[in-house]
């Protein structure tokens, strides 16, 4: 449907509504607001529309988390596993794994989990994943010494377009385009009708640069691979540590790389060193000449005894001529000499070859002069000479490196999607190493008698405690059971194991426990406990969210913790067993904690499952529970523990010199106590 034709609903509304179809991406406030307030969408479709935001919002498309505090699970497992990642994009791409009860989508994500578990994660390979990084496409680049020339008005907009890079000159003639050769290093000519003629300066005549823009920029590939050197040369690194094939030849890409500097410009070539250490020292270096000249002529003339003849001399000062005529009579050997060593400095200092050299040597003339000085138009001439061979080089090297880069560029895309992805894989391996993980198997797929969920050995990942403190818990449940026990017995716990586990299953990911087995469920309602009795209006609110989930129940997992406390406890247990009932009557899994077990079984009008985390005693004052739920046992309440250990004390004979334990309140009085209890 074109959703831009529905009368009211504008572009941002239309987005909005397309978003809906891509679960990985969550819609905006903004978006939801726009949708509904769009006219032409009634209110119950924009309700629904705004529900669907909010799932989105909390990674749930599937509408598989049914109230805050399976929200929270979720989030809290999710941060389990997000803290194993390395990489950011990791983190993030742990967030698009999102429970669901579709079996496809969980078969899904349980392939590739079954892959990571395999994962092996040394030091190396996480120390290696903090360099990689999603590519980045480098910003616009502009490259000054080489440019594009056309007589032709549209191949110069058509030029403009296609290589950004260069700028492009509309030339008239040939006559131009030498102009133009004298500003650029390089002049690249669109027109054929250039080629064969001869222009001073670096003018190449290709009519298909524009089919082959890299050719004529190689800048721009180079970019790519400067801008993304060090991620690449990351996930390089974690390819050999982890030793992950590749797609492509990590030799070839590395030698690259190592070619490469992070500007863009070639490194490691000792031409191109030479050529810009030359161009950049060029006027230190003829200055040095110039004094090492000076310094070897003044030297010279203060050891020289100059003896001239007087008519000499007389003839001399009558011409008027100064003291370079007399240099080139009296000391030529001496300023040839000082010459030659300011040419010998400048040819060295610069590393200059033959043809270098010779211009070198014109920048000093043999004509005798004192001070010795350089000739600028020479040193310009030199300048202008290593400049361009510089270029040239430089640019050589690039089309070169370019080349050789060039298939390389999807193989180091695919390279660090991969180093990204173990980044992935390996957070959920170490999750599942550290939780002592299984994969769970789900009764639909196994054949099995269809059950609610079995877990053995299950370790809650929301306890603060380490691993090795946690008792593993056993707990199965098919249909609705009461969960009783202790205070403190680790009731909640049992909730949020069977909570985290479930959730993590229908994300597709293993669990926390050494086997479990389950059915799929729709979704899970997971009440914690309220704080205090609730006031009229949100107890009213409470019953109707109930009653909605009694109606509905089946397919649900429901879990809910002490909800006698939202109001007095006779009117709690009444409420509670019939809930109880309906969700039993419509199929559906649930553990009810609760305090109330007994009065609410008596309630109930069938026969309700009362599990029982018991005690197994007190030591020391200190409780030793059996936190796996006992099976259809109403677990003993704390108080209860202790009348009967005060009985059994009062019954046992004095120990203590005689003295009679609690002489006032006898063993008959705890008794008695105790049959209250039963
Ligand atoms: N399986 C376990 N292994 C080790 N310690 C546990 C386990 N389960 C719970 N505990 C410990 O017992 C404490 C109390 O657990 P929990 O809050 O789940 O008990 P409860 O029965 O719900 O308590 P209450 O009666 O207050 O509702 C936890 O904070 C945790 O330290």
């Amino acid at each position: 449907m074109d959703l831009e034709s529905i009368p009211g609903v504008g572009e941002k509304t239309a987005r909005a509504l397309r978003a809906l179809d891509e679960p990985e991406r969550a819609l905006r406030r903004g978006d939801v607001a726009a949708i509904a307030t769009a006219p032409g969408i009634s209110q119950g479709r924009a309700a629904r529309i705004a529900r669907g935001a909010i799932r989105l919002e909390h990674n749930d498309p599937g509408g598989f988390l049914a109230t805050d505090r399976a929200r929270e699970v979720y989030r809290d497992v999710l941060s389990l596993l997000k803290s194993r990642t390395v990489t950011d994009y990791a983190a993030q791409r742990l967030e698009t794994i999102y429970p669901s009860p579709r079996r496809s989508r969980i078969e899904d994500v349980q392939a590739f989990a079954r892959g990571a578990l395999e994962r092996e994660s040394d030091e190396a390979v996480l120390t290696a994943l903090e360099g990689v990084e999603p590519l980045e496409q480098p910003g616009d680049i502009r490259v000054r010494e080489r440019c594009l020339a056309t007589t032709d008005a549209e191949r110069y907009s058509e030029a403009r377009d296609v290589i950004p890079e260069l700028s492009v000159e509309i030339v008239e003639d040939t006559q131009g385009l030498a102009e133009l050769a004298r500003g650029y290093s390089t002049v690249i000519a669109l027109d054929e009708s250039f080629a064969g003629v001869t222009i001073e300066g670096d003018v190449q005549v290709r009519p298909d640069a524009l089919e082959a823009p890299a050719e004529v920029v190689p800048e721009r590939p180079l970019a790519f691979f400067a801008r993304n050197r060090d991620r690449l040369q990351a996930a390089i690194e974690v390819h050999r540590t982890a030793g992950l094939a590749a797609d492509c030849d990590l030799e070839a890409l590395e030698d690259g790389l190592s070619r490469l500097d992070e500007d863009g410009t070639v490194a490691g070539d000792d031409e191109l060193d030479r050529l810009t250490t030359a161009v950049d020292d060029l006027d230190a270096a003829a200055s040095t000449a110039e004094s090492v000249a000076n310094d070897h002529l003044r030297e010279a003339i203060r050891e020289e005894d100059v003896t001239i003849e007087g008519s000499d001399l007389l003839s001399l000062v009558e011409r008027g001529a100064g003291v370079d005529s007399l240099l080139s009579r009296e000391l030529a050997d001496e300023y040839a000499a000082a010459v030659e060593t300011a040419r010998e400095h400048l040819t060295d200092a610069l590393d200059l070859d033959q043809g270098e050299a010779e211009i070198a040597r014109r920048a000093f003339s043999d004509e005798p002069t004192f001070p010795v000085e350089r000739d600028e138009g020479v040193v310009s001439r030199l300048r202008e000479e290593l400049t361009a061979a510089k270029e040239r080089r430089a640019g050589r090297l690039k089309r070169e490196l370019a080349a050789d880069l060039a298939d390389q560029r999807e193989g180091a895309r695919k390279l660090v999607r991969a180093a990204l992805e173990l980044d992935v894989e390996l957070a959920i391996a170490r999750f599942g190493r550290e939780f002592e993980c299984t994969m769970p198997e789900f009764t639909a797929e196994t054949g099995d008698e269809p059950i609610g969920f079995a877990i053995e050995g299950g370790r809650s990942p929301l306890l603060d405690e380490p691993l090795e403190a946690i008792d593993p818990v056993d707990y199965e449940v098919t249909g609705v059971a009461l969960l009783s026990g202790v205070n403190s017995g680790g009731k909640t716990s049992t909730l949020d194991l069977v909570a985290s586990v479930v959730v993590l299953a229908h994300m597709g990911l293993p669990v926390p426990a050494e086997r479990v087995r389950l059915r799929r469920f729709d979704d899970v309602h997971y009440h914690a406990k309220t704080q205090g009795t609730l006031d009229a209006g949100a107890f009213e609110s409470t019953v109707r969210e109930f009653a909605d989930l009694a109606r509905g129940g089946e397919g649900s997992l429901v879990l809910v913790d002490e909800l006698e406390s939202i109001t007095e406890p006779g009117a709690s247990a009444k409420i509670i067993a019939g809930i109880l009932e309906a969700l039993s009557d419509n199929g559906a899994t649930g553990v009810f904690v609760s305090h109330l077990a007994g009065e609410i079984r008596e309630m109930a009008d069938y026969d309700v499952t009362v599990d029982g985390i018991e005690a197994v005693g007190l030591v020391d004052g200190a409780l030793e529970v059996n936190r796996s739920p006992v099976k259809d046992h109403l677990a003993r309440s704390t108080p209860e523990l202790i009348v009967e250990k005060l009985a059994d004390e009062a019954r046992e004979p004095a120990t203590n010199g005689g003295d009679v334990p609690d002489r006032e309140a006898g063993p008959d009085f705890y008794d008695r106590l105790l049959e209250k209890f039963d």
